[in-house]
């Protein structure tokens, strides 16, 4: 066996699992499995099985996963760089399957850093609806963001926030929540030996505290009817079958939903709680446990619970979401601007949509779900807290932008829409400082959260002009922007696009729209898949591939 185990779990583990134990201990002796997960928002499965360059088997719970050879580097292809696809652990790619997300619903994804899950939820919500995706970590929010973008979700607001503080912003907002909890990660010491080290500390009492805390304020973000999904990487009953149990004495209006097995899902365990909570709970025995020897995964529990549906209790703070109904009408009616704050921190969220080429904007754009408060009512001249205010990267306030008006900032915006892109944009636009957003909530929704990300950052505003951001780039389709140009990913040409080279293509190589002059910002994607900005030349390319992104091996 590679790992060290700590001793006090083998211990516990062979108290548990009896017969079975012998068992459990020889998955130790196989090297974890390798997955990947097709990111639907770029490409369909189909196509990615057609140009994958792995050799892919099926993982069985998730119809985009799919195992790869051992020794495999997936992130050293060109593809990865293109959001083709996320690297992901086979088993946690089971808690998203049984969400159930259906287009256009609202979707909280509270404990998501580094975001494996919420890359794995927007695709599900193909662009409609709106995620909401926190870590409470700051640190870990920034990995986040970046996955975030990188697979190209147009749709998600990006918290660093405590859930408490989430739930006073969203009472019974949510149709679903998924609780990727903190745990003390017994299930990943396979693959993460540090797990193992870390075990004491990450001790199974604290990680209760942490849990109990955030299920109890889950709840209360839960509209009536909605699904809830808890899921741990830990074998501890404690942090499993206890929590839930502990949850289901204190919602009666919850049902668990129980788990298919076929998969090779193995049943809760109860009973390891003790035989009061077996009885009280035998619905428990419907949650369901990933065991290392019995599926091509590492260790993992999930819950499933559904909220019985028109509970009175549950609908306390459903008048209020009802009330923005009609401030949205009325909204409708008064210019559809819903906030501009102070100038230091300008501030302006704009409900609208910009269709393709520029016909102008209307009050029409707002997610197709009614009456779930997504949109605006009158600011109260707050700003968000977390995103950085008109500042330059040094940190030093940016003079010149400053001067610009956020009506004048929105205007470069829209002219860059309006020129270069065949895309329909839906939800408000939010200017904040110089950089500006395409959200899927009204900002008053954030008001005084920390924001990390209000939305789908286009781009930014340099002193009247308006500049594209790499996130804007990665989630369009080519046929999005007027100018484009392909490079193959057998070609050296590609990668040395992602190392950040100036690239010479003559101008019989990119595709042009709307007779569109070839000079200007071009569409760089990689066989087909959109990577990156570049501006064309008298036929040079010059590079835009954001530094932190580029391709850093040899
Ligand atoms: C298991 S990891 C999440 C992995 C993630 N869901 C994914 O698929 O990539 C648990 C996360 O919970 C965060 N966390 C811990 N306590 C939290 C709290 N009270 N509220 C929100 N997030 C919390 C941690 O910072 C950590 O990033």
């Amino acid at each position: 066996m590679g790992v060290q185990l700590p001793t006090a779990f083998v211990k516990r583990m062979e108290q548990l699992l009896g017969d079975e134990f012998e068992a459990f201990m020889t998955a130790y002796d196989h090297t974890p499995h390798a997955g990947i997960r097709v990111n639907t928002l770029k490409i369909p499965v189909e196509d990615f099985k057609e140009r994958s360059p792995f050799e892919l088997r099926p993982i069985p719970w998730c119809a985009t996963g799919f195992y790869i050879p051992h020794g495999t580097k997936p992130g050293l292809h060109p593809y990865y760089h293109a959001g083709l696809y996320y690297v992901q652990e086979p088993s946690a790619m089971s808690p998203v399957e049984l969400l159930n997300v259906a287009q256009d619903e609202a979707v909280l994804d509270l404990c998501a850093a580094p975001g494996g899950k919420s890359t794995q939820i927007a695709a599900k919500l193909q662009g409609s609806g709106v995620l909401v995706t926190n870590d409470i970590s700051a640190d870990r929010t920034k990995a986040l963001a970046k996955n975030v973008e990188l697979y190209g979700v147009r749709n998600a607001v990006v918290l660093n926030e405590s859930p408490d503080r989430i739930a006073a912003a969203f009472p019974h907002f949510f149709d679903k929540i998924l609780i990727d909890a903190p745990c003390s990660g017994e299930g990943m010491f396979r693959k993460d030996e540090d797990m193992a080290k870390q075990w004491e500390t990450h001790s199974v009492d604290k990680c209760v505290v942490m849990q109990r805390d955030i299920l109890r304020v889950a709840a209360s973000m839960l509209s009536a009817g909605g699904r809830i999904v808890y899921s741990t990487c830990t074998f501890a009953p404690e942090e499993n079958e206890g929590m839930i149990a502990e949850f289901l004495g204190a919602h009666p209006d919850f049902d668990v939903v129980p788990v298919p097995s076929e998969a090779g899902f193995a049943p809760g365990h109860p009973e390891w709680m003790s035989e009061e909570v077996a009885a009280a709970h035998p619905e428990l025995w419907g949650t369901a446990r990933l065991w290392p020897h019995l599926v091509e995964g590492e260790g993992h529990f999930i819950a499933v619970l559904q909220h019985q549906g028109g509970n009175a209790a549950a609908m306390e703070d459903h008048t209020e979401s009802g009330d923005l109904t009609q401030r949205e009408d009325k909204n409708d009616r008064a210019l559809n601007i819903d906030a501009v704050y102070p100038r230091k921190k300008q501030f302006l969220s704009v409900k609208e949509a910009l269709t393709p080429s520029g016909q102008g904007r209307h009050a029409t754009g707002e997610p197709k779900r009614s009456g779930k408060g997504m949109d605006g009512k009158s600011g109260k001249g707050k700003s968000a807290r977390g995103l950085g205010g008109n500042k330059s990267r040094s940190g030093k306030e940016n003079v010149k932008s400053a001067a610009r008006s956020p009506q004048d900032v929105l205007e470069s915006y829209h002219q860059f829409v309006k020129e270069q892109l065949e895309v329909c944009l839906t939800g408000y636009t939010v200017v904040y400082g110089d950089r500006i957003y395409q959200s899927p909530l009204a900002s008053h929704r954030l008001d005084g959260l920390k924001v990390v990300r209000p939305g789908w950052f286009m781009g930014t505003d340099k002193n009247g002009r308006f500049v594209p951001s790499h996130p804007l780039a990665v989630a369009l389709r080519p046929s999005e922007a007027v100018r484009s140009i392909n490079l193959s990913s057998s070609d050296a040409e590609a990668i040395r696009y992602l190392k950040g080279e100036t690239l010479s293509i003559p101008v019989e190589r990119m595709a042009l729209r709307n007779e569109v002059q070839p000079k200007g910002y071009t569409l760089v994607c990689i066989d087909g898949y959109s990577a990156g900005w570049g501006k064309w030349q008298d036929g040079m390319l010059k590079n835009e591939y954001p530094t932190g992104w580029r391709w850093t091996s040899v």
